[in-house]
């Protein structure tokens, strides 16, 4: 395909993968690059970078520069676009027949001037990190004013744009300023890499050490330690890719990345910092990523800007009680250098900008972050925890890059003012669920086998979106293959499988999940009690000692759910730790259902989790279900650590739900007495019930003429999946009976398919019909057909930005076609194509009580349109639909406009940003003419000149009806657009 038709076809991927980030820096970076290439003049340049003027419309500015210059021109800003994005960005974008390199051109013979613009691109990067230096030269020889020196350095520039202005203003200076730059960079770069060479790389020892490190960072991470308890898995062979996401941002597009764009430029909000966080909820594989960039790093196959790379556990810190020095930290906890300690520091210390930290689990420390005490001095001892804090924001070691991961809940607005960027971690998409298994089972014949059983199971699919289950569920095959129909359906039902899969491993006879419970009581009540006491004080690591204490044997280790700690650092006794934290929270679910030893407040002290965050007083805190011995510490620590716990206990709630359901109830009964399972699922009961009333009773009033919406806040999910994992439909009617609102909104809450099946579990039982919205979640397809059984009880379903495909549509339609109060749909954002308006044709056709369509922001083109304007004809209700920002052009207009001309309730229409042109316009003027309900037609951004208006303002003279014809951002000049203003005052430019 020509370039030039690539770029029309393609506009709205283009435009999407340049703005969609929010920052205007990868449409910057190619107009760098065009500038330097000379395919960009500076009239070009500015007519393109409008101050004031939204980014996506600066891109669209360039986008039709560059295709009117012509094929030549598209190839190149194609290319520049390629080479400006990071991969994952750039899926969906074809790149093919245009120029594969953009280097080599750059004119580096050329007077200083204009290398200064050939190496425009690479001076921007290196500029922005000595600004303050070069302009310091620059004044210093007169060449610019203190004025000039303060607007580059105004702060409201990031610094790429800081090192932009300084070389537009050296432009207007000319030659000798341009020699000035380029003298100070050479000056620069010289005696950087003098000292890296001559400190770094041929320094003997600091190459004995790098060693020593790269070898320790291997051994910790090529092997993954499994379910399998005892044997381990390569990581290499294993690891599957993970889902990795900005978040949502202005536009709220969801913007994809590779694991190199963890650490690379895309997607910084702040670029004065040093530190990334991967967020993600548990088992989501937020510590495998990092042990894979660490392997990557070993190998050699990425981050290698890095030359030396430390790897921390804030699990195994918080067994550091030691005051200690950042020198420390690093030597003895990572890597102790064996000769010359002063020197490797020392140029550690000169060189951060080529040093990697990783911290694993910031959740898991026991303090939560604040930055009020201030360290600086490398030497200086302090609590590690502090330590930590002060390495994060960068008062201490500022330049060396750090990788930080941990559970969303942890993550303060304390902490991410000091993140350069954060990363969402969403676990495995459903091919990878694929891919995971098929590594994980090497029999493919058996891989094939537990794929179809979980494609069979949608609630076991949803959950095979966490990498941790999905994990166990392949581990765990035969018990999967060989419940028949009782297939898992929750969490507690997963992990089941797990204790079933050990005990059964060790047991001469086949016995029933019960039977093996009663043989292994002891076990499970002894890990149980160790593992109760880790959660209640935020321990993840015991030692043999802990062990004694609570009565764990040297059998119960081998069964498996305890792995030896693989940290090297730690004294030569040895250490344990569950198999997952998640496992941990499991047995210590166990032990609250299974003692007699814990007194009846347990239960309501574990749900009253919110409670414990308003009042900070330890008599309400779980920990206070401790032996008395255990309480150590005071309460300005259990505050500290009150945010950090709150996941687990949740998690370990969430498991007592399900252990207490009426279907699991039977396990119980030859460990402990019926009356005292029922008392606590009563218990649990209750303590849902009073946390979803608490919940409705916050609810504010609604505002006069508005509906009463609910904002629901964490706990209501995490209560949902608590009435879910309960499976008994009677508790649910009975908490959403209490539910009374008209709108549910749901937006930013992590929703993913397992969420939606708890949401749909329960909110199938609410007595009036609400609006759904889970606009910014991860719904995805498989999280659509987990909607279904709650689809009667909705009204209107909002799932803007969800990573939902044709495919989720298709099971959807198939199913609200049937609901007769779902009227409106609103799916913007989304990944759709013509492929799903098929479905919408036949929903329109088939309900004649549907409002609302609006598909704005996918990939629909003049075929979707064409199908969609089929239904169109035949449907008398919809009053709005919404298309922007697709691909429809003048076909799609027409084919629009022909079915719509005569309809009798179309209030409004958005076809902004389609490409309608002029021909698009004369076709909708029919629309303006004939179709007496229309108030709103909007065209905002669609090539539309002086010809194209006419048709409109001739038809607007004809009808009284319409009020405004949106026309923002077509092709008109400024006197145009007065003349067209006074002529017809509802046209609005
Ligand atoms: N990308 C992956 N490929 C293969 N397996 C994975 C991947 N990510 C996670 N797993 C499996 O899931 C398990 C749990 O993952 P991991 O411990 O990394 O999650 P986490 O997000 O760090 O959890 P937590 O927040 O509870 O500490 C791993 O032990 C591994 O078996």
């Amino acid at each position: 395909m020509f370039t030039q038709e690539l770029l029309l076809k393609q506009r709205t991927e283009f435009l999407h993968a340049l703005c969609s980030s929010g920052s205007g820096q990868h449409l910057e970076r190619v107009l760098d690059i065009l500038l330097a290439k000379g395919e960009l003049g500076w009239e070009d340049y500015q007519s393109i970078q409008v101050p004031g003027r939204t980014l996506y419309s600066n891109a669209r500015q360039l986008l039709d520069l560059v295709y009117t210059k012509g094929e030549e021109s598209c190839g190149l800003f194609i290319t520049a676009v390629e080479q400006v994005l990071p991969e994952a960005q750039r899926a969906g974008l074809s790149f093919s027949g245009c120029p594969s390199s953009l280097e080599g051109n750059e004119q580096t013979q050329s007077p200083s001037a204009e290398t200064l613009l050939a190496q425009r691109p690479s001076l921007v990067l290196k500029l922005q990190h000595c600004i303050d230096d070069v302009l310091e030269v620059l004044v210093e020889l007169g060449q610019f004013s203190s004025e000039e020196r303060d607007e580059v350095q105004l702060p409201v520039h990031t610094p790429s744009q800081q090192a932009r202005c300084l070389l537009d203003h050296v432009r207007s200076k000319g030659e000798a300023a341009a020699a000035a730059v380029l003298q100070f960079i050479q000056q620069r770069e010289e005696s950087e890499s003098q000292l890296s060479q001559k400190n770094l790389t041929q320094t003997k020892e600091f190459l004995k050490y790098q060693k020593k490190l790269s070898s320790s960072v291997s051994a910790q991470s090529c092997f993954l330690s499994t379910y399998g308890g005892t044997n381990h898995m390569a990581l290499d062979d294993v690891f599957t890719e993970v889902q990795l996401e900005l978040p949502h941002n202005s536009v709220g597009v969801h913007t994809a990345l590779g694991l190199e764009d963890i650490v690379g430029p895309v997607g910084t909000v702040n670029e004065n910092a040093d530190t990334v966080l991967v967020s993600g909820e548990a088992g989501s594989g937020k510590s495998t990523l990092l042990q894979k960039l660490h392997l990557l790093w070993v190998q050699g196959l990425a981050l290698q800007d890095f030359v030396l790379l430390f790897p921390f556990s804030c699990r195994r810190l918080n067994s550091e009680h030691r005051e200690l020095s950042v020198r420390e930290l690093l030597f003895e906890h990572c890597c102790w250098p064996d000769r010359e300690q002063e020197e490797i520091f020392q140029l550690i210390l000169d060189h951060p900008h080529l040093i990697l930290f990783t911290f694993d689990g910031l959740d898991e420390l026991k303090h939560s972050f604040f930055d009020e005490r201030r360290l600086c001095s490398p030497t200086q001892r302090a609590p590690v925890h502090l330590l930590l804090f002060n390495l994060i924001q960068g008062s201490l070691m500022k330049g060396v890059r750090k990788v930080v991961t941990s559970r969303p809940e942890a993550v303060g607005s304390g902490l991410k003012k000091h993140l350069c960027k954060e990363v969402l971690l969403k676990g495995f998409s459903p091919l990878s669920i694929d891919r995971f298994v098929r590594k994980h089972q090497r029999n493919s014949a058996l891989a094939a086998k537990v794929l179809e059983s979980i494609q069979a199971n949608t609630a076991l699919l949803g959950l095979c979106h966490s990498p941790v289950l999905c994990c166990i569920v392949s581990q765990c095959h035969k018990e999967l293959l060989g419940c028949g129909e009782g297939s898992p359906q929750t969490i507690a039902d997963v992990y089941l499988m797990i204790l079933q899969h050990f005990f059964q491993h060790h047991s001469m006879v086949k016995r029933s999940v019960g039977g093996l419970l009663q043989d292994n009581l002891e076990t499970v009540l002894s890990l149980g009690q160790l593992a109760f006491k880790g959660i209640a004080t935020t321990c993840y690591i015991f030692s043999d000692t802990d062990l004694e204490t609570y009565g764990v044997t040297e059998k119960d280790v081998c069964m498996g759910f305890l792995t030896q700690s693989k940290d090297m650092s730690l004294d030569h006794s040895k250490h344990y730790e569950f198999l997952h934290v998640t496992m941990q929270c499991f047995f210590a679910a166990l032990y609250i259902v299974l003692s007699s030893q814990l007194d009846c407040a347990t239960i309501p002290k574990l749900f009253e989790l919110q409670d414990r965050r308003e009042t900070d007083h330890s008599s309400t805190c779980f920990k206070a279900c401790l032996p008395s011995s255990d309480q150590q510490g005071n309460i300005l620590e259990e505050r500290a650590a009150t945010a950090a716990e709150t996941p687990n206990l949740q998690i370990t709630a969430t498991f007592v739900s399900g252990f207490l359901s009426q279907r699991l109830q039977r396990l119980w009964l030859h460990c402990c007495s019926s009356a005292v399972v029922e008392k606590k699922s009563r218990q649990v009961a209750r303590c849902i019930s009073k946390g979803m009333q608490k919940h409705f009773k916050s609810i504010p009033r609604p505002v006069q003429g508005e509906k009463k919406s609910m904002h629901a806040m964490p706990e209501f999910v995490w209560l949902i999946k608590c009435i879910y994992e309960m499976q008994e439909s009677r508790l649910a009617k009975d908490v959403m009976s209490k539910l009374q609102v008209d709108h549910l909104k749901l937006t930013y809450c992590n929703i993913g398919p397992v969420e939606c099946t708890a949401l749909a579990y329960v909110l199938q039982h609410l007595k009036k019909p609400v609006g759904l919205q889970l606009d910014n979640n991860s719904v995805g397809d498989v999280g659509v057909e987990q909607l279904l059984p709650c689809m009667h009880i909705c009204n209107s379903l909002y799932l803007r930005n969800n990573n939902i495909t044709d495919e989720g549509i298709h099971k959807l339609i198939a199913k609200v076609i049937q609901c007769e109060n779902f009227q409106k749909i609103a799916l913007f954002n989304n990944r759709l194509t013509d492929a799903c308006t098929q479905h919408f044709s036949h929903l329109l056709k088939n309900k004649q009580n549907f409002l609302s369509l609006r598909l704005g922001n996918n990939n629909i083109t003049s075929d979707g349109a064409k199908q969609l304007a089929e239904g169109l004809k035949q449907n008398h209700s919809l009053q709005y639909l919404g298309l922007w920002g697709n691909r429809i052009g003048d076909a799609g207009a027409e084919a629009i406009a022909s079915a719509l001309e005569s309809s009798k309730s179309l209030v409004w229409l958005s076809l902004v940003g389609n490409g309608v042109g002029n021909a698009g316009a004369c076709a909708l003027s029919t629309v303006i003419r004939n179709c007496t309900s229309l108030e709103e037609l909007w065209l905002t951004e669609n090539c539309i000149t002086r010809a194209g208006v006419e048709h409109l303002i001739q038809a607007l003279k004809q009808s009284t009806h319409v009020k405004s014809v949106w026309l923002k951002n077509n092709n008109l000049s400024s006197e145009e657009v007065e003349e067209m203003k006074q002529t017809e005052p509802r046209l609005i430019f």
